[in-house]
């Protein structure tokens, strides 16, 4: 047995998840009017009305008990404070540092970083207002209207939903676009809709060793030369975000067009250090500073608020008690908000990086689920097509309805009726209908009782799932910097009782590897197909394809 399966929290937890599950949520709803009421926590700009779970009182004891056994306060403050706690690559985890407006020093190495972190923002800052002002041009002395990122992962997913989040807030015109694929179409489609003579690229890669985000960087290069940029134009129009400043400029990007970043950002954590460029440059520099306090917000809460009332720890926890109690193997996060279709993606990069792990914390396999699958999409689409598993499927699949209170565009009764859609679907999660509903509906319909008896079973909605409603009152740059953070956070809880390290990944690294081994043998003359069978025949059949 597992140093956490042996707690006793957990096996009151295992005792305690007979008697909820054999309580249907309606029950639960009925037996205590002030549920809804109760079970409603907030911070930083954000509601979650959490009523809709499986649990009561006890539950959150339980859980509460979990996670002081589990020592989760220590190992949140073991964040804040710098500790290596990504301890498979000694490394502390700091994005909490990046948004902090904290001066009390904070070392890491022998470095206080909170030094490192202000200075690269003035550099930020400088950068984004000077191309808004016209000031940094292109080589043909035009003003930039195109941005270019190009990175991948972290480096590219972060940028890409956030500023597509905050679509409202852009800077008139300035369009930036994302490259992540090695797939040339992806590079190829972008270079199609802009002009070298305003165009920006961004180079993002912590490492600077990335295949695709070098490959890409390299054929935008050629492009902006064969389209008749000189050679000396290149420092105007490429900059970098590097951890690697060495490697950067060894590529060929100017020093003082390097903006750095650090060790302690994990990749899927970045979007709040240098990271953030086309974000601040697509929104504006005070707003990326709204973001930055809106997490920052997020942070205070998540270390300060009593866990009955502390939404990451909350939705952390809610998350070990399906995924270990009700061996729910997905979680789905549904955005009510067009600009938000993305965060699905972007929590999903987040969470099954971070949590994806089976080896503890002491180096051993473990013995009961870890990070579940993350998936979702854009409310109401998504109820005209996978909503059926959610109602209808023969598992549990924990959802979480985020909706912004009021609508950047609220036209006519739109806002009204997306509203209602989603509180409709976690009603219709939560209480589902029984056969006796069933029946009497299509009695009410006039249809006869043999039909009846036919049709009524498939028409039974069990209920009893459960969900979250996140709520705030409009997406800004602010809410949604707290609903990042909120997260990263949520994230974080659970890999901290799961006992597993949420901040490395060596899991993508094997594929890596062998994809450049493999590489080698699709180009070479004399290929060595020395891989297993399937592998080299796949090799044999791209090798013989027709051009
Ligand atoms: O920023 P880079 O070093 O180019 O890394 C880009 C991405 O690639 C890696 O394979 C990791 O899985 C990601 O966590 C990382 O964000």
């Amino acid at each position: 047995m597992s140093t956490l399966t042996s707690l006793p929290a957990w096996s009151a937890l295992a005792e305690h998840a007979e008697e909820i599950k054999a309580t249907h949520l309606r029950t639960l709803f009925a037996d205590d009017p002030q549920r809804a009421e109760r079970y409603l926590a907030e911070a930083a700009g954000l509601q979650l009305d959490f009523s809709k779970n499986r649990i009561n009182d006890l539950t959150l004891t339980l859980l509460a008990q979990l996670a002081e056994e589990s020592g989760l306060t220590k190992k949140v403050q073991a964040m804040f404070s710098g500790e290596a706690i990504n301890h498979t690559e000694n490394r502390s985890v700091l994005h909490t540092a990046l948004r902090s407006s904290s001066s009390t020093p904070l070392m890491v190495e022998g470095k206080d970083i909170r030094q490192e972190i202000a200075a690269t923002l003035v550099k930020m800052e400088a950068f984004v207002d000077a191309v808004h002002r016209g000031e940094w041009r292109g080589y043909t002395d035009k003003p930039f209207t195109d941005i270019v990122s190009i990175g991948i992962g972290g480096s590219f997913l972060g940028p890409k939903i956030m500023a597509e989040s905050l679509k409202p807030y852009w800077h008139k015109g300035l369009r930036c676009h994302y490259v992540a694929n090695v797939d040339g179409t992806a590079i190829s489609e972008k270079l199609k809709q802009v002009d070298p003579e305003t165009t920006l690229f961004i180079m993002s890669s912590k490492s600077f060793t990335t295949q695709e985000t070098l490959t890409n960087t390299l054929t935008a290069r050629d492009w902006f030369l064969a389209k008749g940029a000189p050679d000396k134009a290149i420092g105007q129009h490429f900059v970098a975000v590097t951890s690697n400043v060495p490697a950067a400029v060894q590529f060929g990007i100017d020093e003082e067009n390097i903006f750095p970043m650090w060790d302690w950002v994990g990749g899927r954590y970045s979007m709040w250090s240098a990271i953030g460029l086309p974000i601040a440059l697509q929104i504006g520099f005070g707003q990326f500073r709204q973001l930055l306090e809106g997490a920052e917000k997020m942070d205070q809460h998540f270390q300060s608020a009593p866990l009955e009332r502390n939404l990451p720890m909350l939705m952390g926890l809610l998350a070990v008690w399906y995924t270990n109690f009700f061996d729910s193997a997905s979680h789905v996060i549904l955005s009510y908000d067009h600009y938000l279709r993305g965060l699905p993606a972007y929590i999903q990069q987040l969470d099954m990086e971070s949590n994806g792990k089976g080896t503890n914390d002491q180096g051993d396999g473990v013995d009961y689920h870890t990070g579940p699958v993350i998936w979702g999409g854009e409310g109401t689409n998504g109820q005209h097509a996978y909503h059926q598993l959610l109602h209808q499927g023969s598992g549990i699949i924990p959802a979480d309805f985020i909706l912004p209170l009021n609508s950047h565009n609220p036209l006519g009764r739109h806002h009204a009726m997306l509203a209602a859609n989603c509180f409709g679907q976690t009603q219709a999660l939560m209480s589902g209908k029984t056969l006796e509903e069933a029946r009497r509906e299509l009695e009410q319909k006039g249809m006869a009782a043999d039909a009846i008896d036919a049709l009524a079973p498939h028409k039974v909605m069990p209920g009893n799932k459960p969900s979250n409603t996140l709520l705030m009152n409009k997406l800004t740059p602010a809410t949604l910097g707290a609903l990042v953070a909120l997260y990263e956070h949520r994230t974080f809880v659970q890999g901290a009782i799961w006992q597993i390290n949420s901040f490395d990944q060596w899991g993508v690294e094997l594929g890596k590897v062998l994809g450049n081994s493999i590489l080698d043998d699709l180009e070479s003359d004399t290929p060595k197909l020395d891989q297993d069978a399937s592998t080299a025949r796949l090799i044999t059949i791209f090798r013989k394809r027709e051009i």
